[in-house]
């Protein structure tokens, strides 16, 4: 069936192949305008059990397929996924803002996420090697850990689940996530798209609901779910762990960050400002893995200020259907929220070195604040808005001492041609992802994952199963 963006918006939750539908609802915005968009069934704690209870269920015969079986049946929602590429990244502009190009690029990368998992789902392999005793084989068998429960942010509202979902069903189990409540329509849109290619039902479930915390709390609690995955701050998911630990789940989580950008004086500046665009304003700031801090070099501060200050300058902001290069924050607390950080840094003796007119709109400028040191609330925070800050170092020893002062550990950057500091520098820093002369990193053949406060657990790569898994040992003796 052909869809445009209007026939992928569908009433509520997707729970064991049936669409929930209510009274009680609540409305989802434009984001670029605050007009309605639909109104969805707010699902209750109820709905969230019914749908863990389902998960339960068909996990029974979904954990008995066949890899090959599974990676079909995933390829095929890829394929769907792409042909209505278009439709799902116009859905996902009005509902979250950023603009359509970012949107299409967000659909084909979580579109990949289910390609890539497609793949290894035919690659669960054991071992088998002999014991230590006469006699006696070692058999390493895989096995889905059972129902996982996965919640997700507003910022990437399709590749969020997309590359949670596909490692779970890829693994043989069951999924039951919550898109968060500003963003649910480009999940269940995935979801019909899912039901269309035939993935049997209640192995996928979507449930969408403003109770954040009530149906948090079922999924984090409930003792049918194995594995719990959550995407988002790390306050809540301090939280979520704290929730997970009386059921002894597996857990992971892909929590905040604070990603250092480094500028070294040998570096190529507009190799570097090209990728500090990227890292930065992708998302208008609000990425995970958005660069926060930029460090640069004293002898290059101002080649690199002034080149980047072209750049921003020539940004344009507005709708994101409307062919704006950045649309607006999700909200406009959000946007107030920036501001408050800029503020304090100015306060604190930091320079605007550019900014436009606000009107207190969720559409915050494209700002770029000089002077920022290592004591401001700025440089210690995640910003998750359009603002750069820059502080200067003058040797490597300070560049690191300054990129690992945070509690954060997700992405950092670094901008030389120097192949000896790249790995003397690399070895220290310490980030579960180095972006090294480039600064589009996301790929879902790369490990995606932090260290310290930034979570634990890997999504993407070879590694991205493991989480899913558990392992079963069987002796085999008596020979
Ligand atoms: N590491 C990553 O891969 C990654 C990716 C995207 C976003 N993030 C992080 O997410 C944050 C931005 O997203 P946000 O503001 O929506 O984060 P958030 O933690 O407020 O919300 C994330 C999700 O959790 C839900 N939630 C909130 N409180 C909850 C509770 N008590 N119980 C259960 N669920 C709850 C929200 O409704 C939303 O769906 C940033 O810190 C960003 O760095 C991290
Ligand atoms: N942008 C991240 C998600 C975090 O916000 C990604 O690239 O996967």
């Amino acid at each position: 069936m052909a869809h445009d963006f209007q026939s992928l918006i569908m009433p509520g939750s997707y729970i064991d192949g049936q669409w929930h539908s209510s009274d009680n609802v609540f409305v989802v915005r434009n984001k670029a305008n605050g007009n309605p968009i639909t109104t969805l069934a707010n699902a209750q704690p109820e709905q969230m059990e019914h749908a863990i209870a389902c998960a339960a269920d068909a996990f029974i015969t979904w954990r008995n397929t066949t890899g090959l079986e599974r990676s079909r049946l995933l390829m095929a929602w890829y394929d769907k996924l792409i042909e209505h590429r278009d439709a799902l990244a116009h859905l996902l502009t009005l509902e979250q803002g950023k603009p359509l190009t970012e949107a299409l690029g967000e659909i084909n990368y979580g579109a990949g996420y289910i390609r890539w998992f497609a793949g290894e789902a035919e690659r669960i392999n054991g071992d088998i090697f002999d014991g230590l005793h006469q006699g006696q084989t070692v058999q390493v068998v895989k096995k889905p850990v059972g129902v996982v429960g996965a919640v997700t942010p507003w910022n990437f509202p399709n590749a969020m689940i997309a590359r949670k979902a596909a490692a779970a069903l890829a693994a043989g189990c069951t999924f039951v996530g919550r898109s968060a409540a500003e963003t649910p329509l480009s999940a269940l849109a995935m979801a019909k798209l899912a039901e269309e290619v035939g993935i049997p039902a209640g192995v996928l479930n979507i449930v969408t609901g403003t109770d954040a915390k009530g149906l948090g709390r079922v999924l984090t609690q409930s003792p049918q779910v194995a594995k719990f995955s959550f995407t988002g701050s790390t306050r809540v998911g301090q939280q979520l762990i704290k929730d997970c630990a009386s059921t002894v789940k597996r857990v992971s989580m892909e929590l905040g960050g604070n990603a250092p950008f480094i500028v070294f004086d040998d570096t190529d500046i507009d190799m570097a400002v090209n990728s500090a665009m990227l890292a930065k304003f992708r998302n208008a700031g609000q990425t995970c893995v958005c660069a926060n801090r930029f460090l640069v070099h004293q002898d290059v501060h101002a080649a690199f200020v002034n080149a980047l200050t072209e750049k921003v300058a020539s940004l344009t902001q507005g709708n994101g259907l409307e062919g704006a290069d950045m649309g607006p924050l999700i909200s406009e607390q959000a946007a107030a929220n920036v501001d408050a950080l800029v503020q304090h840094a100015l306060n604190e003796g930091a320079d605007t070195h550019y900014t436009r007119d606000w009107d207190d709109s969720a559409f915050y400028p494209p700002t770029i604040l000089t002077d920022v040191t290592n004591t401001m609330r700025i440089f210690n925070e995640e910003i998750f808005g359009p603002v750069v800050t820059v502080t200067s170092f003058s040797s490597e020893e300070e560049a690191i001492a300054l990129a690992n002062q945070t509690e954060y550990g997700l992405a950092a950057y670094l901008f030389t041609h120097d192949h000896a500091r790249i790995r003397r520098v690399t070895g220290q820093l310490d980030y579960g992802m180095v972006g090294i002369n480039d600064a589009a990193i996301s790929n879902p053949a790369a490990p995606f994952g932090g260290v310290k406060q930034s979570g634990f657990g890997r999504e993407g790569s070879k590694y991205g199963l493991d989480d899913y898994l558990s392992i079963q040992y069987r002796c085999l003796g008596g020979y």
